[in-house]
């Protein structure tokens, strides 16, 4: 049976999920994405597979967090839980909307033959007036530090550069929640660092942008207000960047112990 609940954060009570404020958040702090006990499955070959298990953690709105673990502990998944596109079949969620997900390929995502199509793409179907359509263009190229490409041809575009358009094209629409996929796994550090810079500046911007972002680059996680590790298809902790930071040094201290550190 189905048995999962989008609501209205107020509705919900999460005391256990953070054990310590993370940066600049306080009990006040207005909640941007909450899940309490979600449980998700999928099928395979082999039936269906658990692969999200009694999950919760808590974001506080206007707040960029890192999400990180494993190779296949869920982290995609539960992400696109949060985007709709993965339906759970146990718990409650709650993710502020408009929210959108940018995907680790830009080019699944960046489509248009320019820059500043591309962005004004999704405004399509909001039958807005052309001096709004470019004054949100404009605004978010702005944001993402992309303003003097929007000339420019996609595709002569760098990586990094087409994940900033794609966020841009999500703050255009007004996304409250950006939920990013590995955006920067194969990108070279200059194009890692234009991303990562672009979503801290919207994220601490005058509209409260909230992000999550995975990753399994542990260097992101200084830009991070506060981190969430995942193993095995649980949420083991949800927190302070500095929590997170000693969990995984723990485990590798343990792995190097035991001879199997990679
Ligand atoms: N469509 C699917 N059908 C069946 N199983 C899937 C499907 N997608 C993912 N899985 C399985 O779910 C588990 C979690 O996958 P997920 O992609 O969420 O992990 P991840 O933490 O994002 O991994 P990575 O860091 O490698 O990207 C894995 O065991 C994966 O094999």
């Amino acid at each position: 049976m189905i048995n999962v609940v989008f609501t209205e954060a107020s509705t919900l009570a999460f005391g256990h999920v953070t054990s310590k404020n993370p940066n600049g958040a306080t009990a006040a702090t207005p909640v941007a994405i909450q899940v309490q006990n979600l449980g998700l499955s999928l099928s395979s070959d082999k039936g269906e597979i658990p692969v999200l298990k009694d999950c919760s953690l808590r974001i506080p709105e206007g707040q960029l967090w890192m999400l990180l673990g494993p190779n296949g502990c869920g982290k995609s998944t539960i992400l696109k839980a949060m985007a709709g596109l993965l339906r759970p079949n146990q718990g409650h969620m709650y993710v502020a909307g408009p929210r959108s997900f940018v995907f680790q390929n830009p080019d699944h995502q960046v489509v248009m033959p320019t820059v500043e199509v591309d962005v004004a793409f999704g405004l399509g179907r909001f039958n807005l007036p052309l001096d709004e359509v470019q004054t949100r263009v404009h605004n978010a190229l702005e944001a993402v530090g992309m303003d003097e490409y929007a000339q420019r041809p996609i595709q002569i575009l760098s990586g990094g550069q087409k994940q900033r358009v794609a966020i841009a094209g999500a703050l255009a629409e007004a996304s409250r929640v950006l939920l990013l996929d590995e955006l920067t796994t194969f990108l070279d550090e200059t194009d890692q660092m234009g991303v990562l810079n672009a979503v801290r500046k919207v994220v601490g911007g005058a509209d409260p942008v909230t992000a999550l972002w995975v990753t399994h680059r542990l260097e992101e996680l200084d830009y991070a207000d506060g981190a969430i590790y995942m193993e095995n298809g649980r949420v083991v902790l949800s927190g302070t960047v500095e929590d997170v930071k000693q969990y995984i040094q723990k485990q590798q201290d343990q792995m190097h112990n035991n001879g199997g550190f990679r």
